[in-house]
């Protein structure tokens, strides 16, 4: 490993996200893969370029989808000597995949490269049980018909049952919302303060797109040129009307569709180098990439499972002498309303910083007004493996619109991990 070297993040695309099974329900990720790479290949003109390395990802992907990365990157107009590999961390996907591609450019192994994800809710592998499985593939390896039909001997109807992907923690069966439900009551989150949040989100998307901000950040695909999730319309009156969706029963549930995350389709990538490949290429530096962090929390036995960010965030913090006042703006994913709410509280909480964190005081609090001046996953939606590229791509842009800065990247994923980044310009 040669020393570390500035990471330069040059700008990034998607296509617009959207609802489940709308508008790309028969696209799948390698088509949505390939629309991305294929407009940043055309914003930054690489065609027939060598790239480092082409690092996608995504969390529910199809056996057929192959090697996602080096698939995409073979569609996309590069060079077919661009290597490419695919990753998975949930939530946290392309936050990850930007930070392996700028951990090579860092140690001196490559120049430049794409981070990015693309997921689908809509196209998803549903498979048959074991057992069927088991006959299928004996049949299929067997020389004779009569070899393939003796591996149905005992075939019982039930057997066609299919599987679907789980909704669910494997290891608490309770899906992420109810998860966050749980985290809500914890941590006191009122319904009236996530309806509000969820309102601030779709009017800070919807004011952003109106000024153009997106321009040259989302690309149309399939006949949409907006995210199909954005709702400009709705209200804290129409927001109010809607019933519980986790916790439907015990008259105590906050979160809704309305101040939870949709099921979503879409992908999204940004091209990093170092500053000499920018310069070279005649690409300017919208910023750099200072640094990256993972923690995770033990939701097990008892921690929220989205509230890794409140501990992956203070290391992080603590490694740059940085204090979590030191920024112009935050990216926070919002997963859930609640989840942002209830990762602002713990950061202002005494005692949970004191016992959890192990710190002397408390993190403090942060001007709301600087989270997601742009909107984020309440009002884009949340492909699981895009959002990570989709929160770097803009938060890089809005470090150029304002002419310098310092941006704290955080993401809660499933399995109780969070993944936090530093962008500087
Ligand atoms: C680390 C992480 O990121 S974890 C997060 C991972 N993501 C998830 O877990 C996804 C969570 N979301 C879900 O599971 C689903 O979207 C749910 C359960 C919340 C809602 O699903 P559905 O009930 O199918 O939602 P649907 O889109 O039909 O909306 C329900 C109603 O709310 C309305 N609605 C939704 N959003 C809004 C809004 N912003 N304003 C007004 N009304 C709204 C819809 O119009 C619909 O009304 P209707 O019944 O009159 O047609």
């Amino acid at each position: 490993m040669r020393p570390v070297r500035p990471v330069a993040i040059l700008g990034g695309v998607r296509i617009p996200f959207c609802r489940q099974n709308t508008a790309y329900a028969d696209v799948g990720n390698l088509g949505m893969s390939v629309r991305t790479l294929g407009a940043l290949v055309e914003k930054f003109g690489l065609h027939g370029q060598v790239l480092g390395e082409v690092a996608m990802g995504a969390v529910i992907k199809h056996s057929s989808d192959w090697n996602l990365g080096r698939e995409a990157a073979l569609s996309s107009g590069l060079s077919p000597l661009t290597p490419g590999i695919t990753m998975q961390r949930a939530c946290g996907t392309s936050l990850d995949t930007i930070n392996t591609v700028a951990a090579k450019i860092a140690t001196g192994q490559i120049e430049a490269g794409i981070g990015g994800g693309s997921d689908t809710t809509s196209d998803v592998p549903i498979v048959y049980g074991k057992e069927l499985r088991r006959r299928l593939l004996a049949a299929n390896a067997a020389k004779d018909p009569k070899g393939k039909l003796a591996q149905f001997r005992g075939f019982g109807l039930g057997e066609l049952k299919p599987e679907f992907p789980g909704v669910g923690e494997p290891r608490t069966g309770k899906s992420m919302g109810e998860h966050c439900e749980d985290m809500a009551k914890q941590w006191n989150i009122s319904r009236d303060s996530q309806d509000e949040w969820a309102l601030a989100s779709h009017l800070k998307l919807a004011a952003a797109y109106e000024r153009g901000f997106f321009d040259d950040l989302v690309v149309s695909f399939r006949g949409v040129s907006r995210d199909n999730v954005l709702r400009p319309d709705t209200s804290l009156e129409k927001l109010a009307t809607l019933k519980p969706a986790f916790d439907r029963n015990s008259g105590r549930g906050t979160l809704t569709a309305g101040n939870s995350t949709p099921l979503t389709d879409g992908a999204a990538a940004c091209l990093l180098a170092t500053d000499e490949w920018a310069a070279e290429h005649g690409h300017e530096v919208l910023c750099h990439l200072r640094d990256v962090h993972v923690a995770a929390v033990d939701f097990v036995h008892g921690e929220g499972l989205l509230m890794a960010p409140t501990v992956a965030v203070p290391q992080m913090l603590a490694r740059n002498g940085l204090t979590l006042q030191d920024f112009d703006f935050y990216e926070i994913h919002e997963a859930f309303a609640a989840q942002v709410l209830c990762t602002l509280r713990a950061w202002e909480s005494e005692e949970y910083c004191r016992t959890r964190l192990g710190l002397d005081q408390p993190l403090g609090r942060i001007d709301p007004e600087k989270i997601n001046p742009n909107g984020s996953s309440l009002a884009t939606g949340h492909p699981f493996a895009a959002t990570g590229a989709r929160i770097v791509a803009t938060a890089a842009k809005e470090l150029k619109a304002r002419g310098g800065g310092r941006c704290l990247v955080s993401i809660c994923t499933a399995g109780g991990m969070g993944v936090v980044a530093i962008l500087e310009r």
